[in-house]
């Protein structure tokens, strides 16, 4: 039987990330993908023009079509946007007994604009890391979250404990940011023990969606049994074929190649 992953997040008109980044890994990791929309954003590889929340009855109605029928074997949020669809999420996410739920703390796209209501950031922490089995911050994101400033490896071990402290099982900060580096490293924190994922980095403006890919490519793994550990490996790889093999589209940040990781001969060959 094919197993099934949601995502709970905005769409980006581009297809780059959100909803339609989500969709486009779960297919090629070969589960069967469904998504709830919190937001519709009017988005390209240069920016954000227009952000449009949905009404919070049609979240929750979404949830309720989904889960009613089909269920999951797991789900992921992105974009959240406001507090309200937080509760609506973490409401549902008990009523059903979902319990492999994959948070990617979306806070703000490249160009600045803002994805998530700062006063959020509280009910984040409160009412959704708790039932989380695992969340993935990008460095800015974990230092909101933590409520510190990371600007080492020490900083980041602290800020990935302080966010365990929530209840989430698995803390992975990713380093995406760490523009200086000559690797992408990211630090897994179990709640006992720390590992880190690493690739060479890649010399890139095309990076539009690389956090939504990822982590679609750990909720479809986890939806097919894997460890958090094999997840987090796979979907590593995942993305780094997706940078590697980067599309030149549009006249900004373009976005990743999903097709990349299944089909790298057919485009070496091309
Ligand atoms: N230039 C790069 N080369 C290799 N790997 C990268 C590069 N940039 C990001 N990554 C990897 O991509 C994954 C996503 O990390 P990143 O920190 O970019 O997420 P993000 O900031 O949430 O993305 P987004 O901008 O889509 O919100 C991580 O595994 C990270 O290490
Ligand atoms: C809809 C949406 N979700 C998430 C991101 C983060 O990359 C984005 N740019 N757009």
């Amino acid at each position: 039987m094919m197993k099934k992953a949601l995502t709970i997040a905005g769409s980006d008109s581009g297809g780059g990330a959100g909803i339609q980044a989500d969709l486009k890994t779960f297919q090629e990791l070969e589960v069967y993908g469904m998504s709830v929309l919190t937001a519709v954003t009017a988005q390209n590889t240069l920016g954000v023009q227009g952000v449009y929340p949905l009404p919070y009855e049609a979240v929750a109605k979404q949830l309720d079509s989904v889960l009613v029928d089909i269920g999951t074997d797991a789900l992921k949020t992105g974009m959240l946007f406001d507090s309200e669809i937080i509760e609506i999420v973490a409401e549902k996410v008990k009523q059903y007994q979902l319990n492999t739920l994959v948070v990617d703390p979306v806070m703000i796209a490249k160009g600045g604009a803002s994805l998530l209501q700062t006063e959020a950031i509280l009910a984040l922490r409160k009412s959704l890391l708790p039932l989380s089995f695992v969340t993935t911050p990008n460095i800015p994101e974990a230092e909101v979250l933590a409520n510190m400033e990371i600007t080492s490896q020490e900083d980041k071990k602290e800020a990935a404990k302080r966010i365990a402290d929530f209840g989430v099982n698995n803390v992975l900060i990713k380093g995406g940011h760490e523009e200086n580096a000559d690797i992408a490293s990211d630090l897994l924190f179990d709640g006992e023990h720390f590992h880190t994922f690493t690739s060479k980095r890649i010399q890139t403006e095309n990076t539009h969606g690389t956090g939504c890919t990822f982590s679609a490519a750990i909720t479809a793994e986890l939806a097919k049994g894997a460890s958090i550990f094999d997840a987090i490996s796979v979907a590593k790889a995942f993305i780094t074929d997706a940078i590697t093999y980067d599309l030149h589209i549009g006249n900004g940040h373009g976005p990743t190649n999903h097709w990349a990781y299944k089909h790298k001969g057919v485009l070496d060959n091309d």
